[in-house]
């Protein structure tokens, strides 16, 4: 595997391989790799002949600094696991290599839809126009064919895919189920922050998704929040955030039960680490 660090090299790397009509996946990340992570690139190794991973923890997506500074950064241990992978690239770009003016904000403001502003939007205001200016300059540069979203972040997901179609950009988005652990807790860089008993108590997150999920069928709307609002709520450290049946679309609540393009979000500070996840009814 190729280590790049800037984008003059990535350019050089990359451009010959599309010339001979190889196509490319990029998968971008911020590094502190798991195997949620791992299963975007073997997804990705699917459905392209060279696959580029990227990992920058970019600040402009970050709305708390103290979030920023302790985001995990095993950087060795991040090209071990992409090396073991069969991963053909990964692109490590400093801050200044991304953003020249850093400190000093550059234009971006693109229409995302009424959906940036709820839930993750409304908790992590401008969280949304720092993602996709992100992704937009990676798109930019590697021109992948294919770049593979998690499920995990399921508004950043339609988030992505407004942008592309706001900028009518060419490339497929392609999205990977949730990768959990065997207790059901799903996968997530910020897990590391977790101390024994916020792990456990994290639990509680993925056990009130499921509930609504095994008994959508039977419970009304209200009842299934409540049930599972209560249960979050009786667990001590764990701070709500949202829970919520939403369409997928808009991320407004349902008012009535479907199962059409329905999905139940969650997220909540843990101890001090806040943690999101979701499940798709269907
Ligand atoms: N458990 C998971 N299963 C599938 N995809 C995942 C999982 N966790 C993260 N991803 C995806 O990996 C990509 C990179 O995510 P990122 O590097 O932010 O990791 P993360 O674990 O989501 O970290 P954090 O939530 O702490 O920021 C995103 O598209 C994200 O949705
Ligand atoms: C897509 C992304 C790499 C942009 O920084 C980030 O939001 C993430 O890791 O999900
Ligand atoms: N995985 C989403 C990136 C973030 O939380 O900033």
């Amino acid at each position: 595997m190729k280590v790049i660090a800037t984008l003059a090299e990535l350019q050089s790397s990359l451009t010959p391989l599309k010339t001979s009509g190889l196509k490319i996946a990029l998968v971008p990340t911020m590094g502190a790799l798991h195997q949620g992570h791992l299963s975007l690139i073997a997804e990705a190794q699917k459905l392209a002949d060279i696959v580029v991973c990227s990992i920058f923890v970019n600040p402009t997506q970050f709305t708390d600094p103290k979030d920023l500074e302790k985001y995990p950064r095993p950087l060795a241990h991040d090209i071990k696991m992409l090396t073991e992978a069969g991963c053909n690239f990964v692109f490590m770009p400093s801050v200044k290599e991304m953003y020249p003016s850093y400190p000093t904000p550059e234009q971006w403001k693109i229409d995302l839809g009424e959906a940036e502003f709820v839930l993750e939007g409304e908790f992590r205001k401008g969280h949304y126009q720092g993602v996709t200016q992100i992704v937009f300059k990676l798109f930019d540069a590697v021109k992948p064919d294919v770049a593979m979203f998690g499920q995990k972040d399921f508004q950043q997901v339609l988030m992505i895919k407004n942008m592309v179609k706001e900028l009518g950009l060419d490339v497929q988005i392609a999205v990977c189920p949730i990768i959990r652990e065997v207790d059901g807790l799903a996968m997530s860089s910020r897990n590391i922050h977790l101390s024994q008993s916020d792990r456990e108590h994290a639990l509680v997150l993925s056990r009130a998704l499921f509930y609504i999920d095994a008994n959508y069928d039977r419970l009304e709307l209200d009842q299934l929040l409540e049930e599972a609002e209560a249960m979050i709520n009786t667990v001590p450290g764990v701070e709500l955030d949202y829970l919520t049946i939403a369409n997928g679309d808009t991320l407004l609540p349902v008012e009535q039960k479907t199962k059409q393009d329905t999905v139940v979000l969650v997220a909540a500070k843990v101890g001090q680490t806040r943690l999101i996840d979701n499940v798709i009814i269907n």
